[in-house]
């Protein structure tokens, strides 16, 4: 199976300029792949570094040592240490990132805010319609929020939301940071659903869960950032 993303010994340091220049490292040594169909979930004690590495994949944080090889179906790139426009180009068209909590634009309806990933990629904007909308009603968001902007919506609406905007475009990878934190179980059984299709269909996920149950039914692997290792 292709490996989608390649990532060699990474290490990532914070310095904290307001309390005397202090560094610590968060990620020390870090490799592991993940290849097509499969997903590999991040795993470790609270700070053991789970965000800052999702953020590094994501090209959020730039490691100080390492890379990221991401495959994206002609070349693979190393995006911890590309051009901001190499980076956005695969946000464009190969990594998706699920984030904890919905960015909400003012005034920008749920249903635009579904659609916008599909229509960057050059989609119609009917097509783009039709997906964001069979999208919402399997998540169970109410038709009679599609038109709203959803900074009035509950922890849960939002973060349906966030995820029918991440799984619209069948990105060939998904990094996705506790995507059923705020669902309830009927939701959270549909995400699990929507998982399980997307690694059939050949996607690349990671992810954080800290729902074990949700981390049973969807890892295929684990990567221990507290021990440093990689279980199956
Ligand atoms: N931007 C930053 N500046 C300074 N320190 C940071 C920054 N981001 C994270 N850290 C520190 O790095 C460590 C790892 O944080 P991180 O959020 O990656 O852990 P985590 O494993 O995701 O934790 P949790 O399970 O509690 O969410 C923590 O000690 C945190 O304080």
């Amino acid at each position: 199976m292709t490996v989608m993303i390649d990532v060699q010994n990474l290490s990532k340091q914070f310095t904290l300029h307001n309390q005397g220049g202090i560094n610590f490292t968060v990620l020390d040594d870090v490799s592991f792949n993940v290849r097509r169909g499969e997903c590999v979930a991040l795993h470790g004690t609270s700070g053991s570094g789970k965000s800052t590495l999702m953020r590094s994949l994501y090209a959020n944080y730039k490691p100080q040592t390492g890379a990221i090889w991401v495959h994206n179906g002609v070349q693979t790139i190393d995006i911890a240490n590309a051009e901001p426009r190499q980076i956005m180009r695969l946000r464009e068209h190969t990594i998706g990132y699920v984030s904890q909590f919905l960015r909400v634009i003012p005034r920008v309806s749920t249903l635009d805010v579904v659609m916008e990933p599909l229509r960057m990629k050059g989609a119609g904007s009917d097509e783009a319609e039709a997906r964001a909308a069979a999208l919402l009603r399997r998540l169970n968001v109410p038709e009679r929020l599609w038109a709203l902007a959803p900074s009035t919506f509950s922890g849960g609406e939002q973060q349906r939301v966030n995820i029918a905007r991440g799984f619209i475009s069948d990105y060939p990878i998904l990094l996705l940071d506790e995507p059923t934190a705020s669902l309830d179980s009927k939701n959270r059984d549909v995400v699990v659903e929507m998982i399980c299709e997307a690694k059939n269909k050949g996607t690349a996920l990671v992810g954080i869960f800290h729902d074990e149950e949700v981390r049973s039914e969807v890892a295929n692997r684990l990567i221990d950032l507290t021990n440093r290792t990689d279980v199956e």
